[in-house]
């Protein structure tokens, strides 16, 4: 599901049927403006004391050694260069590894918890319970995913002071894809890595778990039309804070479009 713009495969694996649903983060199961609102601008004012206390860390060696070299050449080249690959959002692997390491004290502090909307997390039980494996793919990395299903907001409506708790959900999904496991969201040879991770395209699995078997969930069209164009089935998800779906003639691939989770029935 995306809102992050992210993504969980669900396949229900009874053992008459399977069933496999994934979906992208922002804007498909948590709004866009958790990420760029609070996610990003976290990462972006942890920074600057990462890169003083930690520039020739062990520790932090792997996530510098991953930006382009004229970008490493000193702590405030790498600032700017994380500032504007952040502003334009740009999805690379290195921007999006870095965010995640950078992110994990703000959600163990308490600064931050994941809003999922409404539906998502009722529905992701009810499908779980159901025999569906439910898998993400987002261009965050896989350390931010777990990140953010780990620190779930629930309300507590019991609380007087109504103070924000969190819970983890990691346990409802089995498989996490992001653009350094899959590739870019945006390519269709993505979705058959992931196919073939999850077994749908193997010829000892075929007629058992088949790509059609796996419906991906996005707000993001293109990337519906990559996972169709791997086999799958795909579902838009329209939220509040999303770009609108750009309008298609009648000769492009069509996307069912739904505003939550509980417009979808399994079978
Ligand atoms: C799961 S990490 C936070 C979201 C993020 O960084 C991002 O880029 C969202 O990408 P998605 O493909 O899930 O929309």
């Amino acid at each position: 599901m995306r809102a992050p713009g992210h993504w969980f495969v669900p396949y229900q694996t009874t053992s008459t049927y399977y069933t496999a649903t994934h979906a992208s983060v922002e804007g498909t199961i948590c709004p866009i403006s958790f990420v760029k609102e609070t996610l990003f601008p976290y990462a972006l004012t942890a920074l600057p004391a990462v890169l003083e206390s930690k520039w020739d860390s062990e520790e932090f060696k792997p996530y510098k050694d991953a930006f382009p070299e004229e970008a490493r050449t000193s702590p405030q080249a790498l600032q700017a260069h994380v500032e504007d690959l952040t502003k334009r959002d740009v999805k690379v692997a290195y921007l999006k590894n870095l965010q995640g390491y950078l992110w994990e004290t703000g959600y163990k502090t308490g600064a931050y918890g994941t809003p999922l909307f409404d539906d998502v997390v009722p529905k992701l039980k009810e499908w779980k319970k159901a025999g569906v494996e439910l898998a993400i793919y987002s261009s965050g990395s896989v350390f931010a995913q777990k990140l953010l299903f780990g620190h779930v907001q629930v309300s507590n409506a019991s609380s007087a002071m109504a103070e924000s708790q969190t819970e983890d959900l990691q346990s409802l999904i089995s498989d996490w894809f992001d653009t350094t496991n899959a590739g870019p969201k945006t390519e269709a040879n993505s979705y058959m890595t992931i196919l073939g991770a999850l077994e749908c395209i193997r010829a000892d699995f075929r007629d058992q778990l088949s790509p059609m078997d796996v419906l991906f969930f996005s707000d993001n069209i293109k990337e519906c039309d990559a996972a169709v164009a791997a086999g799958m089935r795909s579902v838009i998800v329209e939220r509040p804070g999303n770009e609108p779906i750009p309008h298609r003639n009648g000769s492009d691939v069509q996307h069912r479009t739904v505003k939550s989770l509980d417009e979808v029935q399994l079978s």
